[in-house]
């Protein structure tokens, strides 16, 4: 069984039917793309995954378990994280905290050890600063560690949200508009990190993406929503010189 399995996933909106039978069958480790013209229901695809909404109709299986009907942060302890379109941070926390902030994900202790500084709080705090600087170190942030998130550059703040959303140690990670407002040396190095982390940490990607080269680049499978209902499937480099998908894309 795939890693994540959806099936006749759909949702509504007053009229409109913004995910609409959408079914996917993702591999473990894989690195695949979810793209489409504006408004064609990605984000809304990331939602229902991650327990924003809860879908109308359909399943959707992670490592074999159901995870509709689930609040967000349970479906964040089974094991999807994501990034949004507009960075989420927290600003006026520094690197190293947002990190940390993620790490909680998986770890436990009671409010009094907490209040205390006590106990397994101590020497779990110690352990999730070396577990967050590790991870910072992948995106080559561990330098600005004491930084605040609101005083890195543009590119670096995508990448701390990436970061962040690993630090969850999820089983799938998605990406939404990775690359979005990145100058094309930025991008570059954003897919570099994207294949790095896949090989590194042994996850699997799902990434929403606009930027057709770091799409064709990096991405092995692909799923092409347009108006709510999946357009076509399959290796990038049939689906993207399929007449149907340049067609919507032109169209837009
Ligand atoms: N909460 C909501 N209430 C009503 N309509 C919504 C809601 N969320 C999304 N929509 C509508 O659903 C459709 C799909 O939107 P969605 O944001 O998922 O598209 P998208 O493919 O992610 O687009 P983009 O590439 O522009 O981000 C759009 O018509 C949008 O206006």
């Amino acid at each position: 069984m795939a890693l994540l399995e959806v099936k006749h996933l759909g949702i509504s909106f007053g009229g409109l039917r913004a995910v609409d039978d959408l079914n996917m069958s993702i591999e473990q480790g894989s690195l695949v793309g979810l793209i489409g013209p504006n408004g064609a229901g990605k984000t809304t695809a990331f939602n229902l995954l991650t327990g924003v909404y809860a879908p109308s109709e359909g399943t959707i299986v992670l490592d074999g378990e159901s995870l509709v009907g689930k609040a967000p942060t349970e479906i964040c302890k089974s094991g999807i994280a994501r990034t949004f379109q507009n960075i989420r941070l927290f600003t006026k926390m520094t690197v190293l905290d947002n990190v940390k902030v993620a790490l909680h994900n998986h770890v436990e202790y009671s409010l009094a050890e907490s209040f205390f500084h006590l106990g397994k709080f101590s020497k779990r705090e110690k352990e999730m600063d070396e577990r967050a600087i590790d991870i910072l170190k992948v995106f080559d942030l561990d330098g600005q560690a004491d930084v605040l998130a609101s005083n890195l550059p543009y590119g670096k703040q995508r990448k701390l949200e990436i970061a962040r959303a690993l630090a969850t140690e999820p089983k799938l990670l998605l990406l939404d508009e990775p690359a979005a407002g990145m100058n094309p040396n930025e991008t570059q190095e954003l897919m570099d990190t994207i294949q790095l982390i896949r090989d590194k940490f042994h996850i699997t990607i799902l990434l929403i993406e606009h930027d057709m080269k770091l799409v064709s680049g990096i991405c092995e499978y692909l799923y092409v929503l347009n108006f709510g209902m999946e357009l076509a499937h399959g290796e990038p480099a049939v689906v993207l010189n399929d007449p149907k998908v340049i067609t919507a894309y032109l169209g837009e």
